[in-house]
């Protein structure tokens, strides 16, 4: 080994890496676990909380900046800070993440991505997106030859109570009673089991959550109206370990997911993210991605501390 190599272990050997971390109280206590703190204080890697009422330059010196917060002033901040700053790496950048941050343009990427038969076929739901007037929808909705029922949700996903406030609508007269700017997709019939595709850099992991059951034509006969749905597939207790048909729980084949994440983390430019992905019942390779989450609920995915210990690992080889 020349002595340049035994110089650039021992820095990495000594070095301390600090990831500076501004999250909600709420992520804070799901996320920052004493096993993951545990887990990299041994690889010398440790969690520092970022004060947003000071200027950013003035804390740390920082390696990472992992953050989840929303608004136009703290992503200007953080813009401003990776311009000055360009050694830090800023988890994920702000304008990367905006893009998440309205549900016609999350999912542009995938429509855009062409992964026709590639392990199965990938697109979106088709849908419509209804900027104002509720009274025009139904005959938008005709136009579009939309097919019924249809999951509305709100254009802006910002995180909000509000923005997670989804309705299935089984009729188009109904349709009026809707409060735009939303986002109307067609209902895919999937089981009721959808599959969270969790990725952290280039590692993944997939887990199944209960989700909506199916829409029978005699359901839609018989239903009228809007009507509002609970956060089915954020419920802790995952599909995993329940008795389920087959053909439903099959988890979707690997290499289409690793080529899903691949694309995905380069076209959106981002690292820590999920997929709600769903298969059209009836079929075995037909799968829908519904929604994709930034910096999503990691602390519910087993294992979750090391493979985020490992990451951070990695990013230090990528700069020692
Ligand atoms: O609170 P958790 O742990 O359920 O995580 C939420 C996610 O749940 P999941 O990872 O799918 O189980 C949740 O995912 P869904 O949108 O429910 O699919 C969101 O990512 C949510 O963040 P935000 O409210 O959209 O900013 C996430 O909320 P935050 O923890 O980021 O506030
Ligand atoms: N097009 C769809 N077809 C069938 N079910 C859907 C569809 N879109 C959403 N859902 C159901 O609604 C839930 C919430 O929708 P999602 O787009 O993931 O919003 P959120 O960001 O609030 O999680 C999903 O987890 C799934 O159960
Ligand atoms: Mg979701
Ligand atoms: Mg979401």
């Amino acid at each position: 080994m020349s002595p340049c190599s035994i110089e650039t272990l021992q820095h990495q050997q000594q070095r301390n890496y600090v990831v500076g971390y501004a999250l909600t109280s709420k992520k804070v206590k799901s996320f920052l676990r004493p096993k993951l703190e545990g887990l990299a204080r041994n690889k010398g890697i440790s969690f520092v909380p970022i004060d947003q009422n000071r200027p950013l330059s003035d804390q740390g010196p920082f390696d990472i900046v992992l953050h989840k917060m929303t608004g136009r002033e703290w992503r200007q901040i953080l813009e401003e800070y990776r311009q000055t700053h360009p050694k830090v790496l800023v988890l994920d950048p702000p304008d990367a993440i905006k893009h998440l941050q309205n549900r016609q343009s999350m999912l542009q990427c995938v429509a855009d991505m062409n992964l026709f038969e590639f392990y199965g076929k990938v697109g979106v739901p088709r849908q419509l997106v209804i900027k104002s007037d509720a009274s025009s929808i139904p005959d938008l909705v005709a136009e579009a030859g939309l097919r019924l029922p249809l999951v509305a949700k709100p254009l802006i996903n910002d995180g909000s109570a509000k923005s997670h406030e989804l309705s299935l609508a089984y009729d188009q007269y109904s349709l009026q009673k809707l409060e735009p700017p939303l986002v109307l997709q067609e209902f895919v019939n999937h089981g009721g089991v959808l599959f969270k595709v969790f990725i952290v850099g280039e590692a993944i992991k997939v887990v199944r959550r209960f989700s909506l059951p199916n829409v029978t034509k005699r359901d839609l006969l018989s239903n009228v109206g809007v009507y509002r749905f609970p956060r089915v597939s954020r419920a802790a207790a995952s599909a995993d370990d329940v008795d389920l048909d087959p053909s439903v729980a099959e988890l979707p084949p690997w290499p289409l997911l690793e080529r899903l994440a691949k694309e995905l983390c380069q076209r959106l430019g981002l690292r820590l993210f999920n997929l709600d992905i769903i298969r059209e019942h009836g079929t075995r390779d037909h799968y829908y991605i519904i929604d994709i989450n930034y910096f999503p609920g990691y602390g519910k995915m087993p294992g979750y501390e090391q493979m985020f210990t490992d990451f951070f690992l990695s990013l230090m080889q990528q700069n020692p």
